[in-house]
């Protein structure tokens, strides 16, 4: 039998990461993590680069923008979408769920979803570096074991 697994450990690969600019004060710690999850899985600083975007709805755009490049080995997204009085949450975590999911199956590339989508700003704060642990270290772990097991069946989307 045998059994695919990607390791934790990251020698010479490219991470493009993009954060959402709306509710900074918790996608900053987002990214925080993110980059202490990537370097502490032997990530160099030069092999990381940060795109912000206004908010989540853009995120996918840019995500496949970075991918198109060929220059990074994954993209890591990061966001907060915090459940307002309207409906307006539900359209832009959708839409950016969507689209994430969309580029990452037609590029062929990890596309990670680190995007917070809470119903109030207390789960946010829980899930970028409090109780919850932060998401943005997962999705940069996420990130690393996906393109050394993805690394296994290369060259075919
Ligand atoms: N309400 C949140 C937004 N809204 C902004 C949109 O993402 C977008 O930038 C705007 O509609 C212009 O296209 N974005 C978040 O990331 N988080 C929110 O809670
Ligand atoms: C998730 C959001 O878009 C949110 O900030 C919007 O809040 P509201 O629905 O009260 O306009």
């Amino acid at each position: 039998m045998k059994v695919y697994e990607g390791k934790l450990i990251s020698k010479g690969k490219k991470y493009g990461i993009i954060v959402g600019r709306f509710n900074e004060f918790i996608g900053s710690k987002l990214l925080s993590g993110a980059i202490d999850g990537l370097k502490r899985h032997g990530v160099q600083e030069d092999e990381i680069e940060i795109a912000w975007v206004p908010g989540a709805f853009e995120i996918p755009l840019v995500a496949k923008k970075m991918a198109a490049t060929k220059k990074y080995d994954a993209v890591i997204c990061l966001g907060a979408v915090i459940r307002g009085s309207t409906s307006h949450y539900d359209l832009v975590a959708g839409e950016a769920t969507k689209g994430i999911a969309h580029t990452s199956l037609e590029i062929g590339l990890p596309i990670i979803f680190g995007i917070l989508t809470t119903e109030n700003i207390e789960q946010a704060i829980e899930r970028a570096g409090t109780k919850s642990g932060n998401k943005g270290y997962d999705a940069a772990t996420t990130a690393i074991e996906m393109v050394n097991l993805c690394e296994q069946w290369p060259n075919n989307g």
